[in-house]
């Protein structure tokens, strides 16, 4: 069983040390091997994804991932910024498929940006494609008929895109509650259009999932309102990834939402993937200790279970975080004042 660790940069590396200790002290057998990635990347190879990273990347069964983006590249051409290096993986892995779970864990409700009963009742799957939409069309600048300066990204996504994401979802609803709520902007994108005729389809091969649709400023309305309504939530890569973000703060803190991004190819062991928290490189906290590593813990636990096969160590470390929780070890981003390093002491020890 191999990992690659692809830190990156900021609290990337950081919060990849925490998972990487927590792995290693379930003593799988597992063997990790490390490349630099993002800012890191371009500043030791002069790109953000080095060939080297990506063959690790593809020789392994799975990829845990810290984060990329660095101010100091923000004013690079954009293909050697670092946010291209995940954008990259994610397309030339065909990893498609961006589950991102979002529960309050027990002694969290008042770390809710919500009301603790509202919260308490947040138990959602974000479906989120992730190799199409707007971050992957054409895009450029272009003089306009003013003479104006003008960025334009195409958003398009193709019927065969939106099938094999909404399979994911019905079959992930299958396991769970049996409701899927698909969020589009139909009334105005003629992509949303395309998506939401496309899932209509799909349903018809599952008819115990329970299908609704909400334009995606109602969804974002609705995810503060009564988030105990959603089971999974079917949505495309740029309203995924903003919702997702919204809804770590219905659970206590973007510090708290990790993610698996899967694709078809399968491994001796599992689907191979790319696990990474939710959140960025943080560089307004980096090289303090001050970042929480849940997320990336818990996106290990999601890779034992889903590329690996280990469900019972998964489990294990989904148990040691619930417990370090509930003992009331929080990170400042939940209100407690424990540092990344203490956070991942305290899992560690309730493994
Ligand atoms: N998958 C990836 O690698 C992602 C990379 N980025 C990049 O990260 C950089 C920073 O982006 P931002 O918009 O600031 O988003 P961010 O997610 O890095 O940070 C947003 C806010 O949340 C806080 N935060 C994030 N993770 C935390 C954690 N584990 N513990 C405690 N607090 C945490 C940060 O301190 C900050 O105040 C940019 O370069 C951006 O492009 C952003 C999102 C995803
Ligand atoms: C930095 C972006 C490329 C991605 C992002 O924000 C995300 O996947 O959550
Ligand atoms: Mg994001």
């Amino acid at each position: 069983m191999k990992i690659a660790v692809l830190p990156g940069d900021g609290i990337g590396p950081e919060v990849t040390r925490e998972a990487v200790r927590v792995i290693e002290a379930l003593d799988l057998g597992i063997e990790l091997s490390e490349a630099p990635v993002g800012g890191a990347a371009y500043k030791a190879k002069g790109h953000p994804l080095p060939p080297e990273t990506l063959a690790l990347a593809q020789a392994s069964d799975a990829i845990l991932f810290g984060a990329v983006g660095d101010p100091d590249c923000d004013a690079l051409e954009r293909h050697l910024r670092p946010e291209q290096a995940i954008l990259g993986l994610r397309k030339a892995l065909t990893l498609f498929a961006n589950l991102r779970p979002a529960r309050v864990f027990a002694g969290l409700e008042g770390a809710s940006a919500l009301r603790p009963e509202i919260a308490a009742a947040i138990d959602l799957v974000i479906v989120r494609e992730l190799n199409g939409d707007v971050y992957f069309g054409e895009k450029g600048f272009r003089t306009n008929a003013a003479g104006e300066r003008e960025g334009y990204d195409v958003m398009s996504y193709s019927t065969s895109e939106v099938e094999r994401i909404a399979h994911i979802a019905f079959r992930t609803a299958m396991a769970r509650r049996r409701r899927v709520c698909s969020v589009d902007k139909a009334n105005v994108l003629e992509t949303s259009q395309l998506w939401r005729d496309v899932v209509i389809e799909v349903a018809k091969g599952y008819p115990e999932v329970a299908l609704e649709h909400m334009y995606v400023d109602n969804a974002a309305m609705q995810l503060v309102r009564n988030p105990g309504h959603f089971d999974v939530v079917l949505t495309g890569n740029l309203f995924g990834d903003i919702l997702s973000d919204q809804a770590s703060m219905c659970v206590g803190s973007i510090g708290m939402l990790a993610s698996a991004s899967l694709g078809e190819r399968q491994t001796a062991y599992g689907t191979f993937g790319l696990y990474e928290p939710i959140h960025g490189s943080a560089p307004d906290i980096a090289g303090k200790g001050l970042a929480n590593p849940m997320a990336t813990i818990l996106s290990a636990a999601m890779l034992l279970r889903h590329s690996l096969g280990q469900a019972a160590a998964a489990d294990r470390i989904e148990a040691a975080v619930a417990r370090t929780l509930a003992d009331g070890i929080l990170g400042r981003d939940l209100g407690g004042t424990a540092g990344t390093t203490e956070i991942g002491d305290a899992v560690l020890a309730r493994l």
